[in-house]
């Protein structure tokens, strides 16, 4: 039986965590337990479509070319997008299909290399927003702002990390490609690393220095391709307001005004979280069923409504009903009993 199509986004951080060395066995480790579940999802019935992140990645690529600059030509930042895009679309590509041959299914896999479209006049340019690259303490992330001269931010209490600038995804240039191999039936590898980042020029095509956030090129893609479903995989099972403080609150089911809420409230940083809850608020009002946000081992449970915290639709109380501070106190005892 048929139960929809899924766009299941990998965040870079869950392929190479923070915790792990970096190495490339790691990564493929990663890739499996996930891989293992996209099987278990065609199985019973979704339509799989997979994007994933390269934050960590690039900014690896981005220093192995900074440290190699004095004996070979060093490559654009739009390049090392396309040099993660291809190496992680190749362990994709290569995992899945072992897995799927393993529980007897031939479907074919295939990565599309990507472009996604930016504006040129997009403010990101002049403010660089998005996390790449190793954690960093802060002495040793001074240094490293000094020495490549890049802003330094402080990641979500996870260390400091080098920042570039990330612009609106606008359109996905091999969307035709990605939907005619979707409705053959492959499972298709899109929009890696939030795609390979252009602008339309008047002589065509031109790649500019950026990371686009895939979480926002991974709703766009959902959108174009009318997907039921938007899973954001990440490095926690549950979305949590208050994170990292003594009263956080692991939240279960997000209705896209109280998202909307919450961001306006701060409660979600840049670079992290928030770009994950825009993307999902854009999909659910564009029409998209639900949005996910759990790790790579729940994917399953998580569509079942069993874990990870869900965002859809959902009627906003009246002010009587659920005030701000009603709001809070339910959250305060929620906590409280799930202490
Ligand atoms: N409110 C929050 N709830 C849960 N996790 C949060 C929150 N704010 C920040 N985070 C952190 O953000 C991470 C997700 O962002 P990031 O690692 O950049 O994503 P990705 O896995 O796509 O690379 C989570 O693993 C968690 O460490
Ligand atoms: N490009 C991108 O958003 O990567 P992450 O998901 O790894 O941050």
């Amino acid at each position: 039986m048929q139960k929809g199509i899924c766009v299941v986004a990998i965040g870079g951080n869950a392929i190479l965590s923070e915790n792990d060395h970096g190495t490339i066995d790691e990564q493929i480790e990663n890739i499996q337990i996930v891989c293992k579940k996209i099987v278990e999802l065609i199985q019973q019935g979704y339509q799989v479509i997979i994007t994933h992140g390269n934050g960590p990645q690039v900014g690896q690529t981005l220093l192995r070319h900074k440290l190699s600059a004095n004996i070979v030509s060093e490559g654009t930042l739009d390049g090392c997008g396309a040099e993660t895009q291809g190496l992680l679309g190749y362990l994709i590509q290569q995992v899945l299909r072992n897995e799927l041959e393993k529980a007897g299914l031939s479907l074919d896999v295939a990565a599309i290399v990507t472009q996604v479209v930016v504006d040129k006049k997009d403010k990101a340019f002049q403010d660089p927003t998005k996390p790449i690259g190793p954690f960093y303490s802060k002495d040793e992330a001074e240094e490293v702002s000094r020495k490549y001269d890049r802003k330094i931010i402080e990641d979500s209490g996870r260390g400091y990390r080098m920042v570039v600038p990330s612009p609106i995804p606008v359109d996905i240039v091999e969307k035709n490609t990605i939907l005619s191999l979707l409705k053959s039936g492959s499972v298709v590898i899109a929009a890696g690393g939030g795609g390979i980042p252009v602008v339309r020029q008047d002589n065509g095509l031109v790649g500019v220095a950026a990371v686009i956030d895939k979480d926002a090129a991974s709703s766009l893609l959902a959108r174009m391709i009318g997907a039921d479903y938007l899973l954001l995989l990440t490095g926690v099972e549950k979305v949590c307001i208050n994170y990292r403080q003594p009263n956080e609150s692991q939240l279960n089911f997000l209705p896209v005004w109280q998202a909307e809420q919450y961001l306006a409230e701060g409660q979600f940083p840049e670079g992290s979280m928030a770009p994950k809850i825009r993307a999902a608020i854009e999909f659910v009002k564009f029409g998209g069923t639900k949005a996910i946000i759990t790790n790579l081992n729940n994917i399953c449970e998580a569509l079942q409504g069993e874990t990870g915290t869900a965002i859809g639709q959902g009627d906003k109380p009246t002010v009587a009903e659920y005030s701000t501070e009603a709001i809070a106190e339910k959250t305060i005892m929620e906590s409280c009993l799930s202490q």
